[in-house]
């Protein structure tokens, strides 16, 4: 498999998410942590916004970082002119490209807008640009009429193409038959743009590079407009260990970037989110925790360490004897099999009436009442 481009929306369509809005440090510590870990290119944000996201970006290119910068923009020229004046080299333009985008935002005049397409296009590529062409709800179109919009994008002299499953409502069975066609048809890169709302963000975009594209938009945790898009986290690690493609992002900082990134959206992560919740690498099930102790790999997909993450073993409700034992021997406490088991009785009944699993205090003072009884 051909590398893949990273290109990560988290200070663009991340911030779009409702409620979120990143104060100009949060973008600094998120543009610079995500370049540190190598991530090839950045998506900072949209200039036209106005000043207070102009002030943002030029500061973002002015940390010299490695990653390659760009802005968002309507096919609107004085769009560009705001990324040019932020000394930004890349541009995203995007078009709506549905019956239904164009009708509600054109009153369904697509020649023009193909001809803000093809100006604004003109106008970067005269200003020395980089120009990434995006189309706006991709998946609904009409397929003949999106071919033809990248192949104009191409023409006009785009250099990449962006699909955008916007309103989330492909699998990835029809996004590989969609995204092979145009990878067939073009010579210039396909990006993949996929939104969560059936829960196949991630998937979608696997299925995208199954069909050739090169290049992918990821968010910090998924985090993004509505449900959210395609989480780095995800992406990355199934392109690590399932793909075994050349990732050369140092996936140890995942936690630390999704933490960094929860704390300045204002949203945690769920416990169970994959790669990089706090439940991702936490085992209390019996039969689990008997394997983990013997071999970690018997319940773990890899070593939590790869994405800077930590195994924990909790006792709970479905805790066995084996990890029971364990912990309480980390403790310096040995208890035989008999008072073991009355143990783990005591734990489950704890365990529910909590409805959680138990703190080591608690597991402390249960060993106390069980290893006194044991011993008079
Ligand atoms: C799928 C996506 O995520 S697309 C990205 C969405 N992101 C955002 O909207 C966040 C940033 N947006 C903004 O700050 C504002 O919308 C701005 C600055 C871009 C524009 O603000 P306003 O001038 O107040 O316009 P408003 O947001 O109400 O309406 C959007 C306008 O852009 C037009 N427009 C929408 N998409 C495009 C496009 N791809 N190319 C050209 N024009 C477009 C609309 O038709 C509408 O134009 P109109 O004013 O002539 O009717
Ligand atoms: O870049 C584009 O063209 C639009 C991207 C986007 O946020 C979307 O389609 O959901």
């Amino acid at each position: 498999m051909d590398k893949i481009v990273i290109n990560d929306t988290t200070l663009r369509d991340g911030d779009q998410a409702a409620g979120v809005a990143f104060n100009l440090n949060e973008k600094i510590a998120i543009a610079r942590l995500l370049d540190a870990m190598g991530v090839d290119e950045l998506e900072i944000g949209i200039p036209a916004m106005g000043e207070v996201e102009q002030h943002a970006i030029t500061t973002i290119v002015g940390l010299g970082l490695q990653a390659k910068l760009l802005g968002w923009n309507r096919a609107v020229i004085s769009d560009i002119q705001a990324c040019i004046d932020c000394g930004l080299q890349r541009v995203h333009i995007s078009i709506p490209v549905s019956a239904i985008q164009i009708n509600a935002k054109f009153q369904g005049k697509w020649e023009v807008v193909l001809k803000k397409l093809r100006d604004s296009i003109s106008f970067a590529l005269d200003h020395g640009l980089f120009v990434s062409v995006g189309a706006e709800d991709s998946s609904r179109a009409e397929e003949k009429f999106l071919l033809d919009v990248a192949l104009y994008a191409q023409e006009c002299g785009a250099s990449r193409f962006r699909f955008c499953d916007t309103v989330g409502i492909l699998d990835p069975f029809n996004t590989y038959v969609k995204v092979r066609q145009l990878v067939t048809a073009l010579s210039i890169p396909i990006e993949m743009h996929t939104h969560n709302d059936f829960g196949l963000a991630t998937a979608n975009t696997l299925a995208g590079i199954k069909a050739g594209s090169l290049s992918v938009n990821t968010t910090v945790n998924g985090l993004g407009e509505r449900a959210g898009n395609a989480a780095l986290e995800e992406v990355v690690m199934a392109l690590k260990r399932i793909y075994n493609n050349n990732v050369t992002i140092d996936t140890s900082r995942l936690v630390e970037i999704s933490r960094l990134v929860a704390s300045a959206s204002g949203y945690n992560v769920q416990p169970w989110k994959a790669i990089v919740g706090e439940n991702s690498f936490a085992h209390e099930s019996g039969i689990h925790a008997h394997g983990v102790l013997k071999n970690p790999h018997t319940y773990e997909p890899f070593p939590p360490e790869e994405v800077g993450g930590e195994r924990r073993l909790v006792l709970g409700k479905h805790s066995g004897r084996h990890l029971l034992s364990n912990l309480l021997e980390q403790q310096g406490i040995f208890l035989n099999p008999e008072a073991t088991q009355s143990m783990l009785d005591a734990v489950r009944q704890a365990s529910v009436e909590k409805k959680r699993s138990l703190t080591t205090q608690e597991l402390l003072h249960l060993a106390e009442v069980y290893h006194h009884s044991h011993v008079s």
